[in-house]
């Protein structure tokens, strides 16, 4: 199978290197033609070209697309589905972005389009949701999906590291997006959760409708009440099937520190998914950096090269299994497609097993019991700011934040604004109930907040 290669970064190298080594007969009958890249600084080899009319003029079966952004990419992997081509790509916010398009396009050409590697890294989640889906029904998935904000938080929580040089360890690891906001404000959490409830559910989430509240104002002072309350955090990607449709949503939540969720250290992910007859199960493994993505992106391309018999995509039909000639060498002429999971274009391209609407998710997915710390605990000006932000009228006194706080008052006022019931810990932190949509106004206007309890986190 003769693969085209868009990007040849930190993801592109691992595929170039996997596929180069040759270490399966799977990937013995691969080969990386061509390289497209930005700068002609990464030309280091006679496949590599800045020239992308080079790159579409050579002889290639399947894309990889593993460049990042969503303008660029969206122009090639169009071209190369329309030209008859597979593609693989581990680039979520691609995928997110334009879901419907490319799918529509992947399944009017009757070609692969897989993105195993664009969500959890090296885990086969997609995969092993796509089987769990054709038994039981899904009602619901979260975890950890990102590589990046968890390594910054297992540095900040158990060694004590500060934000910025733990945000730099992973950027020096290869673990973080070219503009590391996406993982540090929750983006690519969202992107990874939509694509997910598509992908189970059949449908279409618009990411406009989806929350997403990071970790951008986190630090020690946090990780310290979370220790002490027996808790940690972690940064979730979360969506439920409920008899309005689907809700999900990606935000800071505090953990009991037992939980198995809690107990994920470094650049490894961990998802759950809750169905019917299975109940929960767990999937584990590293979800950044060259290799374990690189192993992602390979282990789509094997399933893509299933698909290969002889010329063409078209051979397998919808619905239709083959085995490659790859497979009839490792197992003998006799081998059943039943004997072994044998991908089919329906398998690659799109088939949900369950068909749900999408719900109204602006204001109940954030609904729930959050932890609040203002950035400054003598300042309370910034809250004060909320209560301006989120009541229309002013308070009578408006001295009581500014000359020192009086705490009823300020529950008081946080209440009218649209948080209920009490507060736990010291002045400094809040935990309060939110009602409306006022907890991403809150991270907006720069405090730090995770989710204790809601709906959503069961
Ligand atoms: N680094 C990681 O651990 C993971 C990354 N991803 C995704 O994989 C994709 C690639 O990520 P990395 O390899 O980390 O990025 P990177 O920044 O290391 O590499 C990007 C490559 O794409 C090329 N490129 C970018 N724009 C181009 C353009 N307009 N024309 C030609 N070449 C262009 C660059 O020259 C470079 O070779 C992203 O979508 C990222 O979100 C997914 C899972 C894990
Ligand atoms: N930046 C992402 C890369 C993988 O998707 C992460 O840290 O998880």
């Amino acid at each position: 199978m003769r693969i085209g290669l868009l990007g040849h970064g930190v993801v592109g190298q691992g595929v170039r290197k996997i596929i180069d080594a040759h270490q399966t007969s799977a990937t013995a009958a691969m080969s990386v033609v061509r390289i497209l890249v930005r700068d002609q600084s990464e030309i280091t080899d006679e496949r590599i070209t800045t020239d992308p009319e080079e790159f579409f003029t050579t002889d290639m079966d399947v894309v990889v697309e593993c460049m990042g952004g969503v303008d660029k990419p969206f122009e090639f992997v169009s071209r190369a589905l329309s030209a008859g081509m597979g593609v693989v790509s581990s680039n979520k916010k691609l995928l997110a972005h334009k879901y419907d398009e490319l799918q529509a396009l992947a399944t009017q050409r009757q070609v692969p389009l897989a993105f195993e590697a664009a969500i959890g890294g090296g885990i086969p989640w997609l995969h092993n949701l796509a089987l769990t889906a054709q038994v039981d029904e899904v009602e619901s998935f979260r975890g950890i999906f990102n590589g990046t904000t968890n390594y910054i938080l297992d540095e900040m929580f158990t060694h004590g590291q500060n934000f910025d040089d733990a945000l730099r360890g992973a950027q020096e690891r290869g673990y973080a997006e070219a503009d590391p906001s996406d993982d540090i404000d929750g983006h690519d959490v969202k992107y990874k959760t939509v694509l997910t409830a598509n992908r189970i559910w059949g449908v279409s989430v618009p990411l406009e409708q989806v929350p997403a509240l990071g970790l951008r104002h986190v630090d020690g002072r946090d990780a310290k009440w979370a220790a002490a309350h027996g808790k940690t955090i972690k940064l979730l990607g979360m969506a439920r099937a409920t008899n309005q449709g689907v809700m999900a949503g990606a935000m800071p939540v505090m953990l009991p520190a037992n939980h198995l969720l809690a107990g994920i250290h470094q650049n490894f992910n961990c998802a759950m998914v809750n169905s019917n007859n299975f109940g929960e199960a767990a999937y584990y493994g590293q979800g950044a950096g060259m290799l374990p993505t690189a192993f992602a992106v390979v282990s789509d391309l094997v399933s893509v090269q299933a698909l290969m018999v002889q010329d063409s995509f078209a051979l397998a039909a919808p619905g239709r299994t083959v085995v490659a000639p790859m497979w009839q060498e490792a197992w003998g002429q006799n081998a059943s497609p039943l004997s072994r999971e044998v991908a089919s274009v329906d398998q690659l391209v799109s088939s949900p097993a369950q068909s749900l609407e999408v719900a109204p998710m602006d204001q109940s997915a954030l609904q729930g019991k959050y932890y609040l710390r203002p950035e400054n605990s003598e300042d309370f000006d910034l809250l004060w700011d909320l209560v301006e932000f989120t009541r229309p009228e002013k308070l009578e006194n408006g001295a009581i934040l500014t000359g020192g706080v009086h705490l009823p008052l300020l529950m008081n006022s946080l209440r009218r604004a649209g948080f209920t019931t009490g507060v736990v810990g010291d002045i400094s932190t809040l935990v309060c109930e939110v009602e409306d949509s006022s907890a991403k106004m809150v991270a907006d206007r720069g405090l730090f907040l995770a989710l204790v309890d809601s709906g959503l986190n069961e």
